[in-house]
């Protein structure tokens, strides 16, 4: 089992999902360590296919694998796409892992999720939370995939001694997020609707549930930052949370996003939609004792994040 530091200078680096909005925010962060970068394609290699993913780690045989790829999406995606959410998820954990350690990597992280944490658990969310109490139902499978993924990581390194550890990132967001309307995150479908209705002269734009759930968001070139952090000084078989520590509650939230985008209309609410988890903040104290905080404000990120959703707007659509 590798110890801490751990020097990522001169490794191989395989960022699996390196297309994907942390994957490629880790591609950005990676490019300043001295590492060589490896990623493939999912045409290439699919991550849900045992085969692909076994013969491929065989022949590239990487040192360190940040397993950043997932079947992702918000509230109604995952309450829709159930079967999808648990199947893809349990597949790329498991595919991954045992190929990481079949192969000898030298290093493994894991990307959970906050979702992980039972719905109702003591606020802020402490990582021996986990496996307390019943989770949210709109993404029990996704969170089931992610613990299982947890699950696995601790079991090689205490059977095998392999150095594979979990981070549990909070709600994410900025360049490369997902803008679809019905299925994106919170951030992104909000930055959208906001911003069509100022395009269109719309008078009210809809937000989703009642407003009042609160979340914790974390901008994406920080979630990198953080995750190199950790892969250099962190070694254990305990969860670490990945945030600011600091949340909002969603109508505020739309507040803010709308004043950024420039949308002066009425915002309504529709409670036909599901509100989720009551509250989701993490309790970063392990992630501050090893050395590392956000940077970035929330208003910063949603400026950055803004402007990398009008430079989609920009790029012709393929016919
Ligand atoms: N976004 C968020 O708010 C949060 C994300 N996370 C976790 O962070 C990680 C990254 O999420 P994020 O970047 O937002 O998600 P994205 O959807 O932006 O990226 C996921 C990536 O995974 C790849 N992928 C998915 N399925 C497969 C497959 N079968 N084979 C190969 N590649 C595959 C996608 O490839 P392609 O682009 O080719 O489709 C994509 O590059 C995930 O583990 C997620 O669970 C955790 C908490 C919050
Ligand atoms: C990161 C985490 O994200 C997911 O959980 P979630 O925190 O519930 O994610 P969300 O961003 O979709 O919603 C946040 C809140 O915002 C409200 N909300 C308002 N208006 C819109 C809206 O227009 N779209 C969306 N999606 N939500 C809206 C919505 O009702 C909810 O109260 C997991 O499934 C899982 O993927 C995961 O890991």
């Amino acid at each position: 089992m590798a110890s801490v530091p751990f020097e990522l200078k001169g490794k191989s680096v395989y960022v699996a999902g390196h297309r994907g909005m942390v994957g490629s925010a880790l591609l950005r962060r990676l490019a300043r360590e001295d590492v060589k970068l490896v990623t493939v394609d999912r045409r290439e290699v699919d991550l849900c296919n045992q085969a692909q993913v076994f013969d491929w780690f065989a022949r590239v045989r990487p040192q360190v694998v940040f397993l950043a790829a997932a079947k992702v999406g918000g509230i109604v995606a995952n309450n829709t796409l159930r079967a999808e959410f648990i199947y893809d998820n349990i597949a790329i954990a498991a595919n991954v892992i045992q190929a990481a350690h079949a192969n000898g990597a030298e290093k493994l992280m894991f990307l959970g999720s906050s979702c992980i944490y039972p719905k109702l658990a003591a606020q802020p969310l402490r990582e021996d939370a986990v496996l307390t109490g019943p989770l949210e139902p709109t993404n029990e499978p996704y969170a089931i995939a992610k613990i299982a993924g947890i699950k696995m990581a601790e079991a090689y390194r205490s059977q095998y001694g392999s150095d594979f550890i979990s981070v549990m990132p909070t709600n994410l967001y900025g360049p490369g997020d997902n803008y679809h309307p019905e299925l994106s995150h919170v951030v992104a479908a909000l930055i959208r609707r906001f911003h069509e209705a100022k395009e269109s002269g719309a008078r009210s734009v809809v937000v989703w549930g009642t407003g009042t759930p609160r979340r914790e968001f974390l901008y994406v070139d920080d979630m990198a930052d953080a995750c190199v952090h950790l892969m250099k000084t962190y070694s254990g078989s305990d969860l670490i949370n990945i945030g600011t520590g600091e949340d909002i509650a969603i109508a505020e939230f739309a507040r803010v996003v709308a004043e950024i985008v420039g949308y002066r209309g009425e915002i309504s609410y529709d409670t036909s939609r599901p509100d989720g988890t009551p509250r989701k903040l993490l309790d970063v104290s392990r992630l501050d004792k090893l050395g590392w905080r956000a940077t970035t404000s929330l208003r910063e990120g949603l400026e950055r994040a803004y402007e990398a959703y009008r430079a989609t707007l920009l790029v012709p659509t393929q016919a």
